[in-house]
């Protein structure tokens, strides 16, 4: 029965009509099991009412962008995708799209929203609101002004909100942007709760357990070595330590205490991941309809699994994925099964840094980047991308080199803080990691270097199995044909994401009824999410999506493509007619 076969549409040069692929093209696939739906578990659908799977599809190609619901902006033109997106494609053609995602971190220098707007034109896909700082009203009036721009502008920027966590980190410095350490000054760190104002030379630590775990003779570094020093009395809760560098003293930085060349772990080892502060942010992200919430100093997978049953509690008509942010010396233990739990990962250089020798951090990082590729979680390479970009309009050689081998790496997405929270230059720094990602995924194209990275299995079933033969072959394909672009139709995002494992060279279209999925597949490599109402009948699908698109002029009669759908779980390759 040619609707369980798969299908392979020949270019109109030769014959038009239907030719099956042979299973030996994908050894596994059996065909009784073609029509068989994925069984992904969709615990919540969209808030959104996406267009029905049944029955007739609508012949719109809509992106309801927001995050609450609203009014669909350009809905009467028929076909509406991320507006940048769509710009990136019909200036740089097919093959040339920025294929790295970028994540930027909102802070008061990008708040407002010219500054937002202007971000989400450079090309921002995911903005990032950190709870260590700012307060709930705040992130709200950033988070519902990414909303609003979506809606109205056809922007479909992601919205992360990531936890303070409860490492141990000074308090906020009475109010001053900064404090300056000079060299062999005494200063006061205590637990002590002072009403304002803060004596002079004394910070706050939250850690109540401090002035305990410290000894006479430790090592204090702030930030990961921007200020060090060295414990010389304590005093009740009060721990007084003489400077030894200098430096600047940043509100809420963090704080490590180090012993004879160690990281010391005492009480603070037993500090709760999300603390209960965390949980009043994560409470606030669920209501406020985030995307992601990224967890700070993960250190075993337990956490994330906790977490990720209390949203699906909390929150049954939508997903939010989760992100453990690999910062911990503790995490680097539990490495794969974190990220096994989770939904992505970050490697967050800055503490990581601070916890593990600087030296080790760029092993840390390839070998995240490779199990998250391995296992099939999006992954973020974060922290001093770009930060000399904070003050200064051109970043340095070594920051570009660095940019390039996270891209080089080929991690899904890089991420802005400083250079784009609180720096002077935020769209310059946007606009460095865009034109060196495209500069650098073009090379690695064009040299063809590509890394023969075994791609174990991941599937947790039969129909699965099905599924990631069929992307993995579609990989495949596409490389050895030089298709144009790979268009999968998913209604869970998980063979957009299967796909995306696969790096292909060239973009993949992601066809998907949610917008809450949607917005997720944001944060993956190479995909150009769509929100669009599509039934099974995939003939129709194509037919609707080529003629939307057409209009668009995003493609064009001639082009190359292969087809997936999760539904039917077929792969067809044919030129737009
Ligand atoms: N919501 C905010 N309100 C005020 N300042 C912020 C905010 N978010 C970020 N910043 C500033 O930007 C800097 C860099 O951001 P980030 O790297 O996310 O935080 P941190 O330095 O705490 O790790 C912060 O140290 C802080 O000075
Ligand atoms: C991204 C990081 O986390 P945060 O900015 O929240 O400290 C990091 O430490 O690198
Ligand atoms: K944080
Ligand atoms: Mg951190």
């Amino acid at each position: 029965m040619a609707s369980q076969s798969l299908h392979l549409i020949a270019p109109p040069t030769a014959s038009r009509s239907l030719a099956r692929i042979s299973t030996a093209v994908i050894p596994n696939l059996r065909l009784p099991y073609l029509r068989q739906g994925l069984r992904l578990p969709l615990a919540c659908s969209s808030a959104q009412t996406p267009p029905s799977n049944h029955g007739p599809a609508p012949a719109v190609l809509s992106s309801d962008n927001g995050i609450g619901g609203g009014p669909i902006a350009g809905a009467a033109s028929a076909i509406d995708v991320d507006a940048v997106s769509e710009a990136e494609l019909k200036e740089n053609g097919f093959r040339s799209t920025r294929r790295t995602k970028l994540v930027c971190t909102i802070g008061p220098a990008t708040c407002g929203s010219e500054q937002l707007e202007a971000l989400a034109v450079g090309g921002m896909n995911v903005a990032r609101v950190n709870m260590c700082h700012g307060t709930h009203e705040w992130h709200r009036q950033v988070i519902r002004q990414v909303r609003w721009l979506n809606e109205e502008k056809g922007f479909a920027v992601a919205v992360m909100m990531d936890t303070e966590g409860s490492e141990i980190h000074m308090g906020d410095l009475g109010g001053s942007a900064s404090a300056k350490a000079e060299d062999c000054e005494i200063w006061t760190f205590t637990v002590r709760a002072f009403k304002s104002p803060l004596p002079e030379r004394t910070i706050n630590v939250n850690y109540d357990g401090f002035a305990e775990d410290v000894k006479v003779g430790d090592e204090l570094v702030v930030d990961g070595g921007m200020v060090r020093f060295e414990v010389i009395e304590k005093i009740g809760p009060d721990v007084k330590c003489k400077c030894t560098d200098p430096g600047l003293l940043l509100p809420r930085a963090n704080l490590t205490f180090w012993r004879d060349g160690s990281l010391v772990r005492e009480g603070n080892a037993m500090l709760p991941t999300i603390s209960s502060k965390d949980w009043l942010d994560i409470d606030f992200g669920i209501a406020e309809g985030v995307d992601f919430i990224a967890v700070s100093f993960v250190k075993s997978a337990e956490v994330i699994n906790h977490l990720k049953s209390y949203i699906a509690a909390r929150c049954r008509d939508r997903e939010i994925s989760v992100i453990a942010k690999i910062e911990s010396f503790d995490s680097l233990k539990n490495l794969e099964d974190i990220i096994r739990a989770s939904d992505g990962a970050m490697v967050a250089r800055g503490d990581l840094g601070a916890q593990i020798p600087l030296e080790q951090v760029p092993s840390v990082q390839q070998k995240v980047v490779k199990i998250c590729r391995q296992l099939n979680r999006p992954v973020i390479v974060a922290s001093q991308l770009l930060e000399s970009m904070i003050e200064y309009p051109t970043p340095t050689r070594a920051e570009v080199a660095d940019v390039s081998e996270a891209v080089r790496q080929r991690a899904d997405a890089l991420m802005l803080s400083g250079e784009s929270a609180m720096g002077q230059f935020p769209d310059k720094a946007l606009t460095v990691l865009r034109s060196v990602s495209i500069r650098i995924e073009r090379w690695w194209r064009e040299e063809k270097h590509y890394e023969v990275m075994e791609l174990p299995d991941v599937a947790a079933s039969f129909s699965d199995k099905i599924s990631e033969e069929i992307c993995n072959s579609a990989g495949k394909m596409a490389n050895n044909l030089g298709v144009d672009a790979l268009f999968v139709y998913t209604k869970t995002g998980h063979m957009a994401s299967l796909l995306s494992r696969c790096r292909p060279d060239c973009p993949i279209f992601a066809f998907t009824n949610s917008t809450s999925v949607r917005r997720r597949l944001n944060l993956q490599w190479g995909l150009i999410p769509f929100r669009l109402g599509f039934s099974d009948d995939m003939e129709s699908n194509l037919n609707r999506t080529f003629s939307l698109l057409k209009q668009r002029g995003m493609i064009q009669s001639g082009d190359l493509v292969i087809a997936l759908s999760d539904m039917l779980q077929s792969i067809q390759v044919m030129n737009v007619p």
